[in-house]
């Protein structure tokens, strides 16, 4: 077991690396090589990177790939995608193929609302602070126009601050719940700021607050942050062809397909066990172009877990049905991408990202991000019901396997030829590598 340490924050680099290889690894020499593999040789970059968090040893690597022919709202996009996982890409861009020849995917921003909440309790009549709210509202804003004064000439800033009581559910719980446009950034930061600044004006003015003072009644901030719920941050898109143009093979007609695929999505909006894994499925699509332009994955993802069961129960992000002899698929997510701020005009690949993306605002970011997810959803729901998802995706997984195994190059010649007529398993791979160093 690795001692107890204090101070490794304040260790260098190297030093990090040496006491981390001595006393987690056996090979501590092997350890550190693999560490130092991944520093980038141009030293400046390798700092840059070193900064971006804390206690940083080494880069770790994600494939940034690109899914061409996407056609949104007539305009052609290539997109990037930052992901780990075989066939999610592939995926991408065989649906963006289909549906290019079929007019494209439609997509708008409904609203670009965000959240966030100053948490405090207080124990006095609930008459007597919404009074002291009422007065002290116009204060919350002007207080706070240092901070808001720039996002307003961006078309953005405070939109609304509302007490909310919520001692029904816990005992001298309110809250101020207050919403904002934060223009092309995420708006953590400046919502944030906003919050504390919101929190600290409340703290002021209870304290020279007449009712409160004679009552001895006090308020106490408990807590100010953004909600990376932002149910009103939404953004729709959608495909639609005639029946007729949809994928038909001798087994099964373009209509029978139709009725499959709303089948498919019909289970995933009533069976959660489905649900989850639907919606990872469009994960698949959303986070990796979250990641390649710089945003946060996590704030993403929770977001749209929490839209996913708004109305109490787990459900599709994406519906499907038909209307007049057309096939409509469409997908509603909150997502909450900044085209500034955070990584975004930092990291070199995320700024080539966003150039390959025309410098998007995040409204237009909103879109193809949304728009990825529904084609990635269309790929997984296409492949379950016709060939099944393993065909293509143990295609796409065959150089994993291979590399493995460390296959050569001749090796991997042979053994992708054997399976382009035979599906591919892991137990099948290894057998053929076998036979063929044999
Ligand atoms: C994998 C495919 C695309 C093969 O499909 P295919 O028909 O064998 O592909 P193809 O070789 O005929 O090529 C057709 C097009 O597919 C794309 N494509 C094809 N191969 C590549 C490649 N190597 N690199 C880049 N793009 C590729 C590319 O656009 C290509 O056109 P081209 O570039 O030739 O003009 C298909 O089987 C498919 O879409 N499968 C679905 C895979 C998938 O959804 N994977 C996600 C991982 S599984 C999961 O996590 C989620 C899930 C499935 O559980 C969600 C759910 O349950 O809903
Ligand atoms: N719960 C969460 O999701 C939290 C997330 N974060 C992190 O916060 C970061 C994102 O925060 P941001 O405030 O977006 O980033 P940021 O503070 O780095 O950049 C945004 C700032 O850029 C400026 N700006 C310049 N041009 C602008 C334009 N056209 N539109 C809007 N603003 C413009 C504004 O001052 C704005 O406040 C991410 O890294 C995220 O991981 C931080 C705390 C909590």
């Amino acid at each position: 077991m690795a001692p107890e340490i204090s101070g490794f924050s304040k260790l260098s680099k190297t030093e990090k690396i040496k006491w981390l290889a001595s006393h987690h690894f056996t090979d501590d020499t092997k350890a550190a090589e693999i560490l130092k593999r991944y520093w980038n040789t141009d030293k400046k970059l390798q700092q840059l990177h070193d900064e971006f968090t804390e206690n940083t040893l080494t880069n770790y690597y994600l494939p940034f790939s690109v899914a061409p022919n996407f056609k949104i709202n007539g305009k052609r996009y290539t997109i990037p995608m930052a992901i780990e996982e075989s066939s999610v890409v592939a995926a991408a861009s065989k649906a963006a193929k289909f549906w290019m020849k079929r007019g494209g995917f439609k997509a708008k921003v409904v609203s670009m609302v965000k959240v966030g909440q100053v948490h405090f309790s207080y124990s006095g009549n609930y008459n007597v602070l919404k009074r002291f709210f009422e007065n002290i509202q116009p204060e919350l804003y002007q207080a706070s126009k240092h901070l808001t004064e720039n996002m307003v000439k961006r078309g953005g800033g405070i939109r609304s601050i509302e007490l909310i009581d919520k001692t029904n559910e816990l005992k001298n719980y309110y809250q101020l719940h207050c919403t904002f446009e934060t223009a092309d950034a995420m708006g953590a930061n400046f919502i944030n700021s906003c919050l504390e600044q919101f929190a600290l004006t409340l703290t002021e003015e209870a304290e020279k607050y007449l009712p409160f003072i004679e009552t001895n009644t006090t308020l106490d901030i408990i807590m100010s942050i953004l909600s990376n719920y932002v149910p009103n941050c939404l953004v729709k898109a959608s495909v639609s062809c005639p029946i007729k143009d949809l994928p038909e093979t001798e087994d099964q007609s373009a209509e029978a397909y139709a009725s499959k695929f709303i089948q498919a999505i019909k289970i995933a909006e009533i069976e959660p066990y489905r649900a989850v894994t639907h919606n990872k499925g469009i994960m698949n699509g959303i986070d990796a172009v979250v990641l390649a332009t710089g945003n946060d994955f996590r704030a993403i993802e929770a977001g749209a877990h929490a839209y996913a069961c708004r109305n109490g129960k787990y459900t599709s992000l994406t519906k499907a049905w038909i209307e007049k002899d057309s096939f409509h698929f469409s997908i509603e997510i909150p997502l909450a991408l900044g085209t500034v701020g955070g990584l975004t005009s930092l990291h070199p690949l995320v700024k080539l990202a966003m150039q390959l993306l025309g410098s998007p605002t995040a409204e237009e970011l909103m879109k193809i991000t949304a728009v990825a997810g529904l084609a990635q959803n269309f790929g997984a729901i296409n492949s379950l019901i016709t060939t099944g998802i393993q065909q293509g995706h143990m295609k796409m997984h065959l150089m994993n396997i291979m590399n493995q195994f460390e296959a050569t190059k001749d090796e991997k010649k042979q053994l992708i030829s054997h399976f382009k007529t035979t599906t591919v398993t892991h137990a099948k791979v290894v057998e053929a590598l076998k036979k063929i160093r044999e």
